[in-house]
């Protein structure tokens, strides 16, 4: 089939202008899953609203999160809205301890909302996803606006200060007084772009009354201060809607077009250059409407959407408004991302994938650019939460899944995939040095921060532990196992204890392993202090390995090879980097019978197994350090084998950590970024836990007047006391908590070990007001008073 052909084909039967890959972000309880389940409800998706609290909403589908009402893995979904737009949709979870959930969805999506309760405004983990999906065309949904102390304006002033954005107000919310009980109720939103008022009916999720808004209605001052307010902001990036202010419209805010401000919003938000914010109850069914409209009307579609960042830095990438990305100029070529792997119970391995470029069918042979595989792809299917459907092939942007058995040892988290548009086994004719070696760059993994021992109850049970913790890890990377080779140990490391508490009930639960664990503790690293002395490994056939160890310290990360006379391997937390040999090209003057790859390959986790076996204080192993192999190192030329290399390079690495004195090394604990939430009057017995007995470094003390701590939220600090927002009708801009007083943001960073349980602290300390978020800020030293009880602690 000639390309143009392929093309009309493809136009008519895939318009990507119509596609959304859009993810939900939030805070944990934000009410991303409520909103989700909304929109499959208006969108004709299901017939029945489901309930976080009743635990049988579609997205929740996990046993362990219906249970707990919470969201544990990302769940992806497609449905239609406005029969012709195609929305994919992925909820993830909120929880600080899933964030890898959230880091490998937002690499395989287009823009996202962001869900806020506006009851607690901007909360810390609003705060790091967004910073997560920097570069991603966002939308605002403030939800729960029907809650008692719920600020609208509040928030929005927030969310300009804090993440230091234009808001473009879309909806504003809509209150009526009850005669009786004087109670003002949410109950609607005035549409500012087509002067509207929609009034949901609460007791019949599909009844909405809508009014035209003139000068007679109440809300008329709140539109034409509105529209002002949207005009003069698109102004400030936007000519063409001055144009159309002053020459379509005659200078009337109220007469612009809806189509011309939308147009004029899209663009903002595509180029990041605005925000839009929209408002809503989604328990209460308001508000979700318009933000499925928003969704189709601002935010990009897969031709429009950043292209993925990959490892041929000069490699031409360019848009087709039809047939999407195109790479390497090559429209034939099909690229795709494994970014999740799950094992499901009746459906075995399933491998969801983006596709980037081209189309992926199921009779195509696909090439594994990460591992070097090559195989033939059998069954696409595309998911509805739990529920699949097959279909024959995948688009630019699409989000599917990858089953049966040939993919199912092939395809890890991470790897590029990639293949031909047209031909069943075009491998042959694609650009070896660039589209076969074309990688999207890796899905950062972050480190673990606590370990539980695993063993197996009988020695019978030790293989089908250790299947199972292959399919645990496989379907989660951010859980590593790790074995401690002298006392033969298993450790099970994550996220969090909350991590480890799911992790464990999946393990005996879902996947009936008979194993005990272990109390879940922190987990430790040691590090060099100063680099180790170099050391040489010579045999008689002929091989020679020459190694030191020094600390990765800022010189090293910014430029790891700095020495052309050394291979370089850094291991800062599980990442690890090799600098190509200097000497050889790869590719025409090696001379080697093992080929280059497959040393560096193997030589990175062979010496990772030695750092592995731990440094003198703890035992606890080596991290923060970078390994130099020295580039004389020598091989035999014709050996075919990297087995010998491999056991040197591990011999090597453990002399010189032997050798070492024990006073070279120190031992390194997580520090965490710690934001307590506190109403005033626990302020002082909450400051005096965390800095004493806590070891805390109090970073900051905010609150909604006081946010201003940098030159660029000081700059939209002004933007914010500049721009019109409605009065507030529950309460002025007092940020109030439970019991009506202002609540404070306590920032700080502690010793994770001293954080253990500081849920129940919290509780006891505030009597139940206070609530705290804890996240992974980085490695550091432990201080010398503090090495005993730590080691004290760990050996427990
Ligand atoms: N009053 C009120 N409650 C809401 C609203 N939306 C959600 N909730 C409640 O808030 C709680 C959390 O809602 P979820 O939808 O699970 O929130 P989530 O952001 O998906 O939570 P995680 O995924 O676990 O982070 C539930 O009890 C919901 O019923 C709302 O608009 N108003």
């Amino acid at each position: 089939m000639s390309f143009r052909v392929f093309l009309r084909r493809y136009a008519t039967k895939h318009d990507l202008s119509k596609v959304r890959n859009i993810g939900i972000i939030a805070h944990i309880d934000a009410g991303k899953t409520t909103t989700t389940e909304r929109m499959l409800y208006y969108s004709g998706k299901i017939n029945r609203i489901g309930d976080v609290d009743q635990g049988d909403t579609i997205t929740d589908y996990l046993p362990q999160e219906r249970s707990r009402g919470i969201t544990i893995q990302s769940a992806a979904i497609s449905f239609n809205w406005k029969k012709d737009f195609k929305i994919n949709l992925i909820d993830t979870p909120g929880h600080a301890d899933f964030t890898f959930e959230v880091i490998r969805s937002l690499k395989v999506l287009d823009g996202c909302v962001a869900i806020l309760d506006s009851v607690a405004g901007v909360e810390a983990q609003t705060e790091k996803v967004w910073k997560q999906s920097t570069g991603l065309p966002k939308i605002c949904f403030l939800n729960k606006m029907d809650r008692v102390g719920a600020g609208f304006s509040r928030t929005v002033k927030e969310l300009v200060v804090k993440m230091n954005i234009r808001a473009l107000l879309i909806n504003t919310p809509i209150f009526t007084v009850d005669p009786v009980t004087k109670e003002s109720k949410f109950n609607g939103v005035l549409d500012l772009i087509y002067g509207k008022q929609l009034i949901w009916d609460t007791n019949d999720p599909d009844k909405i009354s809508v009014t035209d808004i003139d000068e007679e209605h109440e809300g008329y001052e709140d539109l034409v201060k509105g529209r002002e307010a949207l005009v003069e902001t698109l102004g400030e990036t936007d000519e063409t809607i001055i144009d159309r202010f002053f020459n379509d419209a005659n200078g009337e805010y109220l007469n612009v077009s809806p189509e011309a401000l939308n147009k004029s919003i899209r663009q903002a938000t595509l180029s990041l250059s605005a925000t839009p914010v929209l408002c809503g109850a989604s328990f209460r069914n308001i508000g979700v409407q318009p933000l499925l409209d928003a969704i189709v009307n601002y935010l990009p579609s897969p031709s429009e959407a950043r292209p993925p960042e990959l490892n041929h830095k000069e490699l031409s990438i360019t848009q087709n408004p039809k047939t999407g990305l195109v790479l390497n100029k090559n429209p034939n070529l099909c690229v795709a991302l494994a970014f999740k792997v799950i094992t499901d119970a009746i459906r075995g391995t399933m491998i969801f994938i983006r596709v980037y470029s081209g189309v992926l069918r199921s009779n195509h042979t696909v090439y594994n650019t990460t591992t070097g595989v090559k195989f033939k792809i059998g069954k696409l299917v595309i998911m509805h939460a739990n529920i699949p459907e097959e279909g024959n092939e995948l688009y630019p942007g699409d989000i599917g899944v990858l089953t049966g058995s040939n993919v199912s040892d092939n395809i890890r988290t991470g790897d590029t995939l990639v293949t031909h548009v047209t031909k069943k086994d075009g491998l042959r004719s694609f650009d070896k040095k660039k589209e076969l070696t074309l990688k999207i760059n890796p899905i950062e993994i972050p480190p673990p921060v606590f370990n539980a021992a695993i063993e197996p109850k009988t020695l019978g049970n030790k293989k089908p532990m250790e299947d199972a913790l292959n399919q645990l890890t496989r379907e989660d990377p951010s859980l590593v196992v790790t074995q401690d080779e002298e006392t033969g140990q298993t450790l099970l490391s994550g996220m969090g204890e909350l991590h480890l508490d799911i992790a464990r009930d999946r393990l005996l639960n879902e996947l009936n392993a008979q194993v005990d664990v272990g109390r879940v503790i922190v987990s430790y690293k040691e590090a060099l202090n100063f680099t180790s002395k170099e050391k040489t490994v010579e045999t008689d056939d002929g091989y020679r390995l020459t190694a030191v160890i020094e600390p990765l310290d800022e010189e090293s990360r910014a430029n790891p090879a700095a020495n052309e006379e050394w291979y370089t391997l850094a291991n800062d937390n599980n990442y690890m980097i090799m600098e190509q040999h200097s000497q050889y090209d790869q590719d025409k003057n090696w001379p080697f019978q093992v080929p280059y790859v497959a040393i560096v390959n193997s030589l990175l986790p062979s010496c990772l197994v030695a750092l592995q076996r731990g440094g003198k204080i703890g035992g606890f192993p080596l991290a923060s350090c970078v390994v130099r192999i020295k580039n004389d190192w020598e091989v035999p030329i014709d050996a075919t084998s990297i087995s010998p290399l491999l056991s040197i390079s591990r011999q090597l690495l453990t002399n010189i950590l032997i050798e070492e004195d024990q006073s070279n090394y120190s031992v390194l604990e997580p520090i965490m970024n710690v934001d307590v939430n506190v109403q005033q009057q626990d302020m002082g017995p909450v400051i005096q836990d965390l800095s004493s007995a806590r070891k805390a470094n109090i970073l900051s003390i905010d609150d909604e007047n006081n946010v201003s701590t940098n030159e660029s939220n000081i700059k939209f600090q002004q933007v914010a006391d500049e721009m019109w927002l409605p009065k507030d009708s529950t309460m002025e801009f007092a940020k109030l908590g439970k019991e009506g007083q202002a609540t404070k943001m306590v920032r700080a960073q502690a010793p994770l070990k001293e954080m253990v349980a500081y849920n129940n602290k919290i509780r006891s300390i505030t009597q139940g007001r206070g609530s705290f978020n804890m996240y992974y800020h980085g490695m550091q030293p432990v201080t010398h008073d503090r090495v005993k009880s730590v080691l004290a602690d760990y050996h427990h």
